[in-house]
This record gives structure tokens, C-alpha cells and sequence, in this order.
């Protein structure tokens, strides 16, 4: 999205709430962007952040999805050089639509801590929990009761948008709900990073030890970001065992297993690894319709008198397997459509107004492109996969990828079998079984699958 389409959203917006709301409010905002179905834009000051978010960021993200642009959520931040005080500077004040009050990840004896802003939303009762999640669902909820601690960490990973973030605000909620007197510290790996350098910058390096290592519950959100930062990582494996050694709980998110992140110390991956790591698979339908669900009765309330037709949440559920964040983009676009048409919501509306995302979610998966992961992923070259080499390594990572060419794309065996140079089809069966003997047997492997398929399927 361009300033250009800003700019023409902020014309609709000053007529819709005065001039003088404008100027006060949204004039002062800097759009920084919009990717992944976040709009992200900086603000003067956090209040100022939390204000907007609070009082305008529906009206934003109707008008932008109105504009053809999926947003379901706008982040406001206050960047770096205009932080002044302890705020914490890249501090997300989180308003997804539908928006209700971010509330800072505070209570009252944690006054200090440099904590990001927990989205209100983000609760135990809003996750719906489907098979891909309970393992991780369950776990978080044994974190939030706060019992004696019996697993440290809890390393929750998965892919992009498939809830890590809002289990984590949905742990320190029920903490602060069930044990105010708690210092529950929540913040992003990069906001780890950022104070760290700032405490080195202002000679406060004991000042930070000291209060990271005063928390009864560090939560720290995409920890890969951490990985080949050398001297962040030092500092963080000092805090996490200092922690640990003191049995508080520490609760860790990233976009993939300890062992898969690359440049991440092995001592730190191994520290990560001793308590429970528990994955959050990819959506299947029921998972993605019962969100679907849960959200629309959301919107039903918001926009009164608003129908939408029997069949167009299976369609929708059916049809965007991406991530959830895509799937509430979708939703929120629609609602906001049909709204401003004032027309019931079909399932012809609905693939009007999203033919991009649903163009983009048909988007099919190729044979080339899983021999190139997979080969990326093996360190070998992309002309072994279809060559003649025999050896173990290369022919490994050659089965493993005519597994995946059966598996998730619709091709026949001859059809796989061609693509791997002229490969018989008979050929092809027997990698495939192969990998499904091995599979069983070799935890490694199994592994390697598990990520590729992860990758294969973003
Ligand atoms: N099971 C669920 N029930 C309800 N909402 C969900 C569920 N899973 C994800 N969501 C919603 O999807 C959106 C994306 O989730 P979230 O930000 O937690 O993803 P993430 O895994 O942290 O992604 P990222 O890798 O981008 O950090 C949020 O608005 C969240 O509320």
C-alpha cells in the first residue's frame, strides 16, 4: 500500500470525524507500512499511540480494507529516536479490529518493568481451540494458573500467524487476573535487544541485569529474531538462567523448534529444549470455521442489522488455508464492504470483494519450488535433485523432496517422475515409501519434515 492510498483514506477519515479530531489525532500519524495484513504506523508518544488505537483504529481499518487493502490489525509505535523515557520504545500498542483497549503489561508492583502492551483481545476465551492447537492451548493454560512451576520453559512455536502472540497475552492476562502481586514481564526478542543496547549506550548495563533478572514471569515473543546477535544472545542466556536458577517461569515464542533456529547458540538452543516445546500446527478446516465463526458473531454485533448468507464462512474457511491473520483480514474486509454498500454478504460478494486473497490462497505449489527448499534446506545443489548421483546425501534429500511433490501437490507419479529428470514412476514410489518407512523410525528426519512441510505450506 502506497502513502498515496493513505493519503486518500485520511480525506475520508477527516470528514467522518471533524477536522479538529484529524488534526489532533491522525494528522500527527506517520504511515510506515503494510505487510502481512498489519498496517503499522509511529505516533509522538505511547498515550498518543494507545489514544488513537483506541478511538480510531476501526474507523482506519474499515476504511482501508474499504480501499481494497487487507488490514486487520494497526500497530502503533513509537520509534526509537522520539522515546524519552521508559517507555518501552518499540512497544506494539496492538488494535486489531475488532478493537477494545491494549493494556499495558503492567500491574501494580511492575511499575518499571519495559514491558510491550498486551492486546485486551487476546484472551483464553477468544482462542478457539481446534486439534492443530490443544497441546499448546493446554500448556499455556497451566502456565496462567501459576501453579508450582512444572515445565520452564514453555516453548511455544509455529508459522506466521497461527496465534503464538495471543496465547502469550492470553498468559500474562490470566496471571495478572489471578495474581496481581506477580511481575509478569512480556516483550518482544527485538525489544530485548533494543533495551539491552540502549542500557550498554547509557553505561546502565547492572541497572538492566537487575531488573530482568527482579521478574517472577519473563515472556519474550519471537526469540529467533535473537539469533547471530551475538552479545543480546550472551545477555539473554545470562538472564534466562539466572531465572531459571530462581524457578520463574519463562515462557518463549518463536517461528520454529530451538533446534531449527539458525545462528541460535547451541547452548541456548539446549536450555530452550529442557522444559516442554509444544508446536502450533497449521489451521485445519474445523479450526479455521470455528474462528471464522467466532469473529463473525463479533461483526454481527458491531455492524447491526448486517446478514451474511448460510455458506459463505465454509467457503472462506474452505478456501484460505494461509493463516489466521489472513482469514480475519478477509473477514474484516467484508464486513467493512458490505457496510459501506449496505448489502447482505453472499458468497458472490464475498468473492468480489476478496478476489486477491482467495487469487493468492489458490496460489498451487510446485514441484520446483519443493525441490528447491528442499535442497536449500540440505545444502545441496538444485541440479542433484533431478541429476544421476547416487550418494546417500544427495539421494536422501531427492526422496524427501518426491515425497512432498506426492504429498502436496496434485501430480501424478510419471508426472513427478519426469520432473526428476526423467525419472520411471516406479522410481518415485519407492522414494516415497522410503520416506514414509524412515519417518517412523528416524527422529531426525522426521524433523526435517515436520519444518519443510511448515516452510512448504507458509
Ligand atoms: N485459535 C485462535 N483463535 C482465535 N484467534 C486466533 C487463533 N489463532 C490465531 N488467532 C488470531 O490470529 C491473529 C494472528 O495471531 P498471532 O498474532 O497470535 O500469531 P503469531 O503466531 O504470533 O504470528 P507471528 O508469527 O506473525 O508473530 C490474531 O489476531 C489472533 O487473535
Amino acid at each position: 500500500m502506497t502513502n498515496e492510498a493513505w493519503g486518500r483514506v485520511c480525506e475520508t477519515l477527516a470528514k467522518r470525524i471533524g477536522i479538529n479530531n484529524y488534526k489532533s489525532w491522525i494528522e500527527p500519524l506517520r504511515f510506515a507500512g503494510l505487510s502481512d495484513g498489519i498496517a503499522r504506523f509511529e505516533v509522538p508518544t505511547t498515550f498518543f499511540g494507545d489514544w488513537v488505537s483506541r478511538n480510531y483504529s476501526d474507523h482506519i481499518l474499515g476504511l482501508l480494507n474499504a480501499d481494497g487493502h487487507a488490514a486487520g490489525r494497526a500497530e502503533f509505535v513509537v520509534p526509537a529516536q522520539t522515546a524519552a523515557n521508559p517507555q518501552p520504545t518499540h512497544a506494539p500498542i496492538a488494535a486489531d479490529k475488532p478493537a477494545r483497549a491494549a493494556k499495558p503489561a503492567r500491574n501494580r508492583s511492575d511499575e518499571d518493568l519495559p514491558g510491550a502492551t498486551l492486546d485486551a483481545r487476546f484472551t483464553f476465551d477468544s482462542f478457539v481451540v481446534g486439534k492443530p492447537n490443544e497441546l499448546a492451548h493446554a500448556a499455556a493454560r497451566r502456565v496462567a494458573e501459576g501453579g508450582p512451576v512444572s515445565f520452564n520453559p514453555l516453548f511455544l512455536y509455529g508459522g506466521v500467524g497461527l496465534g503464538k502472540t495471543h496465547l502469550m497475552h492470553a498468559i500474562a492476562h490470566e496471571l495478572q487476573a489471578r495474581q496481581p502481586q506477580l511481575r509478569v514481564l512480556y516483550l518482544s526478542a527485538e525489544q530485548f535487544m533494543y533495551r539491552f543496547v540502549q542500557a550498554l549506550r547509557d553505561k546502565q548495563i547492572m541497572d538492566f541485569k537487575e531488573l530482568f533478572r527482579s521478574v517472577d514471569v519473563l515472556m519474550v515473543d519471537d526469540v529467533q529474531f535473537i539469533a547471530g546477535k551475538d552479545s543480546t544472545q550472551e545477555e539473554f542466556f545470562h538472564t534466562f538462567n539466572a531465572l531459571i536458577d530462581q524457578n520463574k517461569q519463562i515462557v518463549i515464542s518463536a517461528d520454529r523448534a530451538p533446534g531449527e533456529i539458525k545462528d541460535l547458540e547451541d547452548r541456548i538452543k539446549s536450555r530452550m529444549q529442557c522444559g516442554l516445546v509444544v508446536d502450533l500446527h497449521p489451521t485445519d478446516y474445523e479450526l479455521r470455521l470455528g474462528i471464522l465463526q467466532q469473529k463473525a458473531e463479533y461483526y454481527r454485533q458491531q455492524y447491526k442489522g448486517l446478514a451474511i448468507s448460510t455458506g459463505v464462512l465454509e467457503f472462506l474457511a474452505h478456501r484460505i488455508t494461509t493463516n489466521v491473520r489472513v482469514l480475519e483480514g478477509a473477514l474484516t474486509r467484508l464486513f467493512a464492504f458490505a457496510s459501506l454498500v449496505g448489502r447482505e454478504i453472499t458468497l458472490e460478494l464475498a468473492q468480489d470483494c476478496l478476489a486477491d486473497i482467495l487469487r493468492a490462497s489458490d496460489r498451487k505449489l510446485t514441484i520446483e519450488e519443493i525441490q528447491r527448499k528442499v535442497a536449500e534446506h540440505y545444502n545441496i545443489r538444485l541440479s542433484d535433485m533431478i541429476g544421476p548421483k547416487r550418494l546417500r546425501n544427495i539421494a536422501r534429500p531427492r526422496q524427501v523432496a518426491m515425497y512432498f511433490a506426492k504429498q502436496l501437490t496434485s501430480r501424478s507419479l510419471p508426472e513427478i517422475g519426469r520432473r526428476f529428470g526423467g525419472r520411471d514412476h516406479t522410481t518415485i514410489m519407492h522414494g516415497v515409501r522410503k520416506i514414509e518407512e524412515l519417518m517412523t523410525t528416524d527422529s531426525q528426519l522426521s524433523d526435517d519434515l515436520q519444518l519443510l512441510r511448515r516452510q512448504l505450506q507458509a
